[in-house]
């Protein structure tokens, strides 16, 4: 099977913890976009939600679809975030932001009472790292925050060096909110929470990928079926 399909069984099987009524975010990413897709058959169907988007493309995905949406200022509190990621570890903390929507992805579950995250076998990691971090900062001072990412990486013992995230084209990716991306190569992190404190205490960093303590439950889809890894207290 595709990883394409297994990440549409992922987010088939997610369908199952919406209930009419819930206010939800909707991640951004090909796993989430199959979410977004089969919620918006569910919608024109008859079931009843609204939808905060977590970028500009799920926005679009979302308003083909005929979710309805609004924005955190209208609906402040989410019952449930469906959102795909990079790598989850068995503790359910994860890397995001691939797709380079982390910084609003992170304000949408953080606002949520739960999330789930939706993925491929491939994406299940006995520890985080192989993928490399996205960090988004501000383009004022890129060199010096560079530096210092590089260094906070260095202290919290997982030393890599940190590149600018450029488009095809060669430009500089600039997220949603205007910012860049620095992906930082560390290979293995052994303590996500010591890194995502020092990246957070860096200078012109807007926020990282590290998402520690809000994932709830992880939907995984394999080769032999889909299966459910819980947090406490989901
Ligand atoms: O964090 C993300 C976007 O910022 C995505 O959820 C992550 O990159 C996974 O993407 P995909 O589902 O395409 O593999």
């Amino acid at each position: 099977m595709s990883a394409d399909s297994l990440k549409r069984e992922a987010a088939a099987r997610a369908l199952d913890f919406v209930e009419p009524g819930m206010r939800l975010g909707l991640g951004t990413g090909s796993t989430a976009k199959h979410f977004v897709a089969l919620l918006g058959e569910r919608v024109r169907a008859g079931l009843d939600v609204v939808g905060v988007p977590t970028s500009e493309a799920t926005r679009a995905d979302a308003e083909a679809a005929g979710i309805r949406l609004a924005t955190l200022d209208e609906v402040p509190a989410l019952d449930l975030t469906v959102d795909g990621a990079d790598e989850i570890a068995p503790d359910l903390s994860a890397i995001k932001g691939g797709g380079g929507a982390l910084l609003r992805e992170k304000i949408v579950a953080a606002a949520s009472a739960r999330m789930i995250v939706i993925a491929d076998e491939a994406k299940w990691v006995d520890t985080l790292g192989r993928f490399p971090l996205p960090v988004e900062v501000v383009p004022f001072g890129l060199t010096p925050t560079l530096r210092a990412v590089e260094a906070a990486a260095q202290a919290a013992g997982c030393p890599g060096p940190a590149r600018l995230r450029r488009t095809a084209e060669g430009h500089a990716f600039v997220t949603d909110g205007g910012h860049f991306i620095l992906d930082l190569a560390l290979g293995r992190i052994a303590d996500p929470a010591g890194l995502a404190d020092r990246l957070a205490a860096v200078p012109g960093v807007v926020e990282h990928g590290l998402f520690i303590g809000l994932v709830r439950l992880a939907v995984i889809a394999g080769a032999s079926g889909v299966r459910i890894e819980t947090a406490p207290s989901f």
